[in-house]
């Protein structure tokens, strides 16, 4: 099957400060794929290019086949900042992306996805009444619930305290196995990564190019502490020059 995504020697430069050095990738339909790498190296550019946000200086992006100079209506960001509108509702935020006669009734539509990711009864709770945890999920909710064929995640849980972390990443997982997304996602968190994706990327110090890719052909729920993942955690962090 032809790659969801393709990335085809992605450079970026700001001003005379080189970023993305040349990146290619290709991402399958449906795979999820993880990039971690050194602080500032260029993870959230190569994001914001591969999600239509940054043009690139050099390379192109394909999704299904097809250039693009902007971002796709295929997919959606979700990044670390937020991005909830806080004078409407769950339930209105909910609805917000969906335009067009297309959704059905909508408002059924908001609670069902309100509901999956556990904020059923909050429906018309305005953001400032709820905590952390409840906002990033109803951002999460407001992905999903327009059926993106893929999603960009920079850091979307790194705001949570760890705890909230560890129910989010179960959660997402969980909805994944419901239905089908393409994910891009990127983490300063190696057991993150492993935990959640199919692939793991590491990204060098900038200007940002892949150093080393990780295959991780484990079923989900997988365990952290499995020999393998824990293998393969002490390679990424040598790969990130952390001694273990
Ligand atoms: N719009 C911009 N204009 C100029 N320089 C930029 C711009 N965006 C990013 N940079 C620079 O590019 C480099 C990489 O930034 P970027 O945010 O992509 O890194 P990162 O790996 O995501 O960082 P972190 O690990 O801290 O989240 C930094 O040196 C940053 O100052």
């Amino acid at each position: 099957m032809d790659a969801k995504i393709v990335v085809n020697n992605i450079q970026k430069q700001f001003k005379d400060l080189p970023v993305v050095g040349g990146v290619s990738l290709e991402v399958k339909d449906g795979e999820f794929v993880a990039i971690v790498g050194p602080s500032g190296c260029g993870k959230s550019t190569l994001m914001k290019i591969i999600a239509g946000f940054e043009p690139p200086s050099e390379g192109e992006v394909r999704i299904d086949g097809a250039v693009r100079h902007g971002p796709s209506p295929k997919g959606i960001a979700i990044s670390q900042h937020g991005s909830v509108f806080p004078w409407l509702t769950v339930q209105q935020n909910l609805m917000f992306g969906l335009t067009g006669d297309g959704h059905g009734d909508k408002a059924a539509l908001a609670d069902h996805y309100a509901e999956m990711v556990g904020l059923k009864g909050f429906e018309n709770s305005y953001p400032h009444e709820l905590s952390g945890g409840m906002l990033k999920r109803v951002e999460i909710a407001r992905a999903l619930v327009v059926k993106p064929e893929i999603l960009y995640m920079d850091e979307p849980f790194s705001a949570l305290d760890a705890l909230m972390n560890l129910k989010m990443r179960n959660e997402l997982l969980r909805i994944l196995g419901e239905e089908r997304h393409t994910v891009l996602l990127i983490t300063h968190d190696v057991e993150e990564a492993l935990f959640m994706a199919d692939r793991v990327l590491v990204l060098s110090p900038r200007p940002t190019r892949i150093q080393a890719v990780f295959e991780v052909p484990h079923p989900h729920p997988r365990k952290l502490s499995n020999p393998e993942l824990q293998q393969m955690k002490e390679q990424i962090l040598q790969e990130l020059g952390v001694t273990v």
